[in-house]
């Protein structure tokens, strides 16, 4: 998007670090809808994009989650073992092949086709990231790598096989709250309501 528009103008932009990501405070003015423009500072977090897959095996009825460590929940006194869909960063790959690369990775599936659901925005108050988000279809014994990640960069994911049931009860009753996760368990859930399993 251009740093001038109609109702934003770019003032000053300041990188506070350029590590991983990229965290940058930015001065703007921004034109309220009464026509006055307003100064505003904000912190702007940019780690790339991202891609998430969920895969349901039609056959026993589960879905394919992992579970891992995330240390934000860990310092902000959360539970740090999150389940999630797997997903990663895509690195400026194109999101459908990041997201095999990433399934084999992490759970030593591979997969047919991958349907795009949405690109879900995720934090848009602070972090610039949008994640491709697919759903498709596995067998459980279609397993051909190890999974659980890359080890050399510190990743120890654990696969689950977990009933559909069960992962939905776990999405309302508040188990499951990783945001791509809980879209991707929800929408295969309507489309269960609109055209219902056999
Ligand atoms: N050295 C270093 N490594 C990092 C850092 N942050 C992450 N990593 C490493 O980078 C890798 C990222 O793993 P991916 O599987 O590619 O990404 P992800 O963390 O699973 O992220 C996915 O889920 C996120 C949470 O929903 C999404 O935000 C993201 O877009 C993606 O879909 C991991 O090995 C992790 O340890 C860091 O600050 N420093
Ligand atoms: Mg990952």
């Amino acid at each position: 998007m251009p740093l001038v528009s109609d109702t934003f103008r770019s003032i000053a932009a300041d990188v506070l670090s350029d590590n991983w990501g990229t965290l940058t405070r930015h001065r703007f003015s921004l034109r309220r809808r009464d026509g006055t423009w307003d100064d505003q500072t904000r912190e702007v977090y940019d780690r790339g994009h991202g891609a998430a897959c969920l895969l349901h095996d039609t056959q026993a009825d589960t879905l394919l989650l992992t579970r891992q460590f995330r240390l934000p929940m860990q310092v902000s006194g959360q539970d740090p073992y999150l389940i999630e869909v797997p997903a990663g960063l895509l690195d400026g790959a194109a999101p459908a092949d990041r997201m095999r690369a990433e399934l084999m990775e992490e759970t030593g599936y591979t997969v047919g086709p991958l349907e795009h659901v949405t690109d879900l925005i995720t934090s848009p108050g602070s972090v610039t990231e949008y994640l491709a988000c697919f759903v498709g279809t596995y067998r459980r014994d279609n397993q051909v790598g190890a999974g659980g990640g890359d080890a050399t960069e510190g990743e120890d994911i654990e696969v689950i096989h977990m009933p559909f049931d069960d992962a939905l009860a776990q999405v309302r009753d508040g188990r499951i709250r990783d945001a791509k996760t809980v879209v991707l368990i929800q929408e295969l859930a309507l489309r269960r309501l609109i055209a219902p399993a056999d």
